[in-house]
């Protein structure tokens, strides 16, 4: 299980400073959630520490090993990204098995058909579905897949940017459900964004929540149900989302 530990992150874009000295010290085995409003940064953080964007300032670190220090397959092993929109991040005319042996591929990593086997098994999947492309399988299905696509690369983190938010109700319970299975059965610490504290109390063993850029409050999901958040935007946050589960 490794450690993430982000210090003094800061990203501009253009003359906008859209994250301003961000810290995060997230625990091996963690489920840490990102909340905040639209525009507040949750998945810039993800992007910055995963050097998916490289334009930034402050230094992420995995078990103390910076990630600018790690080349490419090094960080492809050790982090992994989930995306919200599956549909979106899987070829429309690559087939699942060539989605999931693509980056074995480009990681050079050579016992390619064992580990596809045993990501299909670990997210729920039966190996027929190597054979199908992404239009041939429903959206909770597809999930399943973009998650797979993570696990074979048997990572140690996983970067979840709304998991399940494009997800029917119903499919996202089975989802993140596979999401808690998954980090018990293999260990994995995750950082997952999203805008539902429900999904947050459901998963997260902490999660800060962020405004304007900022981490305004690091709070246990314990502080949830009885809103002990200290500052005025984290307590008002908590009170619109616990307000909305009670009009439900
Ligand atoms: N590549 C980019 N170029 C310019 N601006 C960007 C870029 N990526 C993000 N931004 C801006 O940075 C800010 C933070 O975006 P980010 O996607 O991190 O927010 P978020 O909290 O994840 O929002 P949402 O919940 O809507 O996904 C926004 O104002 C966004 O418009």
């Amino acid at each position: 299980m490794k450690s993430i530990s982000i210090h003094a992150m800061s990203v501009s874009f253009g003359a906008v400073q859209v994250l301003h000295d961000v810290d995060l010290d997230i625990a091996p085995g963690e489920c840490f959630g990102l909340v905040g409003e639209s525009g507040s940064g949750k998945s810039t953080v993800l992007r910055c520490a995963s050097l998916l964007n490289e334009n930034w300032t402050g230094e992420a670190m995995i078990d103390g090993r910076n990630v600018r220090d790690m080349d490419v397959r090094e960080r492809a092993r050790t982090l992994q990204m989930v995306f919200q929109d599956p549909y979106g991040s899987l070829h429309p005319r690559h087939s699942i098995r060539s989605a999931l042996a693509e980056g074995l591929r480009v990681n050079g990593i050579t016992d390619r058909e064992p580990r596809i086997a045993q990501a299909m098994q670990d997210v729920g999947l039966p190996v027929e579905f190597l054979d199908r492309y992404p239009h041939q399988l429903s959206g909770g299905q597809r999930q399943r897949v973009a998650i797979a696509r993570a696990l074979v690369l048997e990572p140690d983190i996983l970067f979840l940017d709304e998991p399940t938010s494009a997800l029917d109700v119903s499919v996202q319970a089975e989802v993140l459900n596979l999401l808690v299975r998954l980090r018990e059965e293999k260990g994995f610490t995750y950082v997952m964004v999203s805008h539902d504290l429900a999904v947050v109390d459901h998963m997260c063993d902490r999660f800060a929540i962020m405004q304007h850029g900022r981490i305004v409050e690091v709070l246990p999901r314990s502080a949830i149900p009885g809103n002990e958040a200290t500052q005025r935007y984290a307590r008002e946050l908590i009170a619109a989302s616990l307000e909305y589960e009670r009009a439900m």
